[in-house]
């Protein structure tokens, strides 16, 4: 490795509490060799030809003093380590679940949520053993084996040679084994990632896997995943291994051969004996930090392999480019919705899911969406919220282009009940008031009870605070519906989007939105994404989709008469095919 750019711009930062952590690693350094030169003076005057007790008193005193000031400074750089760590883990994290939610839900690449996570999660713990320990370790590895060779080199030059050789060998092992070691941690990172996101999915997928009696094949899946992790892990620890074997020897035999060297000299009359002393600790204390650097070295190599994954989160650009500065003066209210020759592709598909399409609902209007499936009605809905935007055309909110405004903006502007509603773990209560945190109690009751919540939180003695499990699980498919549609109310945004929002539901619960619908005419520009006649009979407008074209659009009773798609929707109707609207 030595510096990793990439993480190196991670530690940035956190340069006060990198500086404290380098000065106190230095420091404690210093004390250590406070410690060999008055150990090495206790010895000198213990071995002297007279000595008395006041003689003795004042090294050991100092040693003492040396040890306990080590101590304090080791103290303090790891907690300025850990400072540096904890802060880098913070930022990073928070940044990229702000980029994350900025990508929106259309992300760019392949990366799932499980492989997000293990990058936002497990990625992120080796990247702050990089920036919190390996890095500031490794200034104080440059700056101390210099020095304290330099000290030794004053009284012996071979002793400080043979110190030097052996230190030299610590960063040229590592060195040779850098590229070795950095293919292994990522084949491991890969490997982890890829388990993590394969398990991820199979718990999120469990109910269909029981159901469909694919468990046992998955569990098989998963083994083989777990099985190339296990694989992985092992030649990282055994390249691991290898490097710690060369350097451990390195530092053994630098410290027993410089000793030696040493006692040789002071045999010779060339060395004081109390600088054999000297020698040994300063030796010891010479190859403490390239240890430990070591150490960190392995940890950090984690990181190294996750940034690769954590900077391609941090890269990527939103499909929607957040261009738009306009701010609307005053809240909008029930905008006319128009749709301006407005032609979709999605990336990577040979044809237009929407071509051409122009439409204009009112203000405060029902628009129905219908249409077979594939038609485009849920791309529509997608331009409409901007998950996307046309690749040719406009969509206007009144006369304003929806790529005019900010995202943040634009998203708020339409709350949307969607197909596969997603409620967050924790409790009703919660999940409504997510859609506006700052809603009175009494609002907070209005939109429950118009979304009639209000009839199963009853039933139970924690009423709005029952759980409702992760995903929504505690809840049945209808209640779920009817917490995302209170949710939709309480945003009260301008304009409402039901994506199918009747398709887990039985009548009563069908009657529910319905009502909420209709209750809201004129206060809201609502789109039904529509999947049963009933639901769409009484919309203002029919919107008829057909191989992403507009085939039909006006008010129902005037298509009705028309006998086109929607005259034949209603015949179908009549004849019971009720859910004959999407199909
Ligand atoms: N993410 C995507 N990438 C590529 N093509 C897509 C994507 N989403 C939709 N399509 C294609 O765009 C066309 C319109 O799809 P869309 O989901 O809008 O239809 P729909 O009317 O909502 O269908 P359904 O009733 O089945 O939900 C289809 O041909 C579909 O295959």
């Amino acid at each position: 490795m030595f510096v990793n750019r990439t993480l190196l711009g991670f530690a940035r930062p956190a340069w006060p509490s990198l500086t404290l952590t380098v000065l106190a690693g230095a420091a404690a350094s210093g004390a250590g060799i406070g410690v060999a030169f008055s150990l090495a003076a206790t010895v000198s005057t213990v071995l002297g030809a007279r000595q008395t007790t006041a003689d003795i008193t004042t090294p050991l005193l100092l040693t003492a003093g040396f040890t306990v000031a080590r101590a304090g400074f080791l103290w303090l750089r790891d907690q300025s380590a850990t400072t540096t760590a904890i802060t880098v883990k913070r930022r990073i994290r928070l940044e990229l679940m702000e980029k994350v939610f900025r990508l929106g839900p259309r992300r760019p690449g392949r990366r799932g949520a499980g492989e997000i996570r293990a990058s936002v999660v497990d990625g992120v713990e080796g990247v702050q053993a990089y920036v919190g320990f390996y890095l500031p370790h490794l200034v104080v590895t440059l700056l101390v084996p210099v020095t304290l060779v330099g000290i030794v080199a004053v009284r012996s030059l071979p002793v400080a040679l043979v110190i030097a050789a052996g230190v030299a060998t610590v960063p040229l092992a590592q060195r040779l084994w850098s590229r070795l070691l950095g293919e292994r941690a990522h084949v491991h990172w890969d490997a982890f990632a890829r388990y993590a996101a394969k398990l991820t999915d199979s718990v999120r997928g469990i109910t269909t896997l029981a159901s469909l009696g694919a468990a046992g094949r998955r569990a098989t899946a998963l083994a083989v995943e777990a099985e190339r992790l296990r694989e992985a892990t092992n030649a990282n620890l055994r390249s691991s291994l290898g490097v710690s074997v060369v350097t451990g020897a390195a530092m053994s035999i630098g410290t027993a051969g410089a000793t030696v060297l040493a006692a040789f000299e002071a045999a010779a009359g060339r060395l004081a004996v109390g600088d054999v002393v000297l020698v040994l600790f300063l030796a010891v204390e010479c190859f403490r930090p390239l240890q430990e650097l070591q150490n960190y070295w392995h940890e950090g190599f984690h990181g190294v392999a996750a940034a690769k994954g954590i900077q391609e989160i941090r890269d990527a650009e939103p499909v929607v480019a957040d261009t738009g500065r306009l701010v609307p003066s005053e809240p909008i209210r029930a905008p006319r919705i128009t749709f301006d020759d407005v032609t979709y592709r999605h990336p990577g598909s040979d044809r237009d899911a929407l071509s051409a399409v122009s439409f204009s609902v009112p203000g405060g209007a029902t628009l129905a969406v219908v249409g077979r499936s594939g038609a485009g009605k849920s791309t529509l809905v997608q331009l409409l919220t901007r998950d996307v935007d046309p690749s040719a055309g406009r969509v206007l909110l009144d006369d304003t282009d929806l790529v005019a405004y900010p995202l943040a903006v634009t998203r708020a502007l339409a709350a949307r009940v969607s197909q596969d509603i997603v409620l967050l773990d924790g409790t009703i209560r919660q999940n409504v008031m997510a859609a506006r945190p700052t809603a009175t109690e009494a609002e907070f009751t209005d939109a429950v009870q118009r979304a009639r919540v209000d009839e199963f939180a009853g039933d139970s003695p924690d009423g709005y605070d029952a759980a409702v499990g992760e995903g929504g699980t505690l809840l049945s498919g209808g209640q779920r519906q009817r917490v995302a549609l209170a949710r939709a109310l309480l945003a009260d945004s301008p304009v409402l989007v039901l994506d199918e929002a009747t398709s887990a539901l039985d009548a009563e619960n069908e009657a529910v939105i319905t009502d909420a619908v209709h209750d809201d005419r004129g206060r809201r520009t609502t789109v039904i994404v529509a999947h049963r006649l009933s639901t769409v009979v009484d919309a203002d407008y029919v919107l008829v989709l057909d191989e992403g074209r507009v085939a039909e659009f006006g008010p129902p009773a005037l298509l009705a008469a028309a006998n086109g798609h929607w005259a034949a929707l209603l015949a179908a109707h009549s004849s019971g095919l009720d859910e004959a609207l999407t199909r």
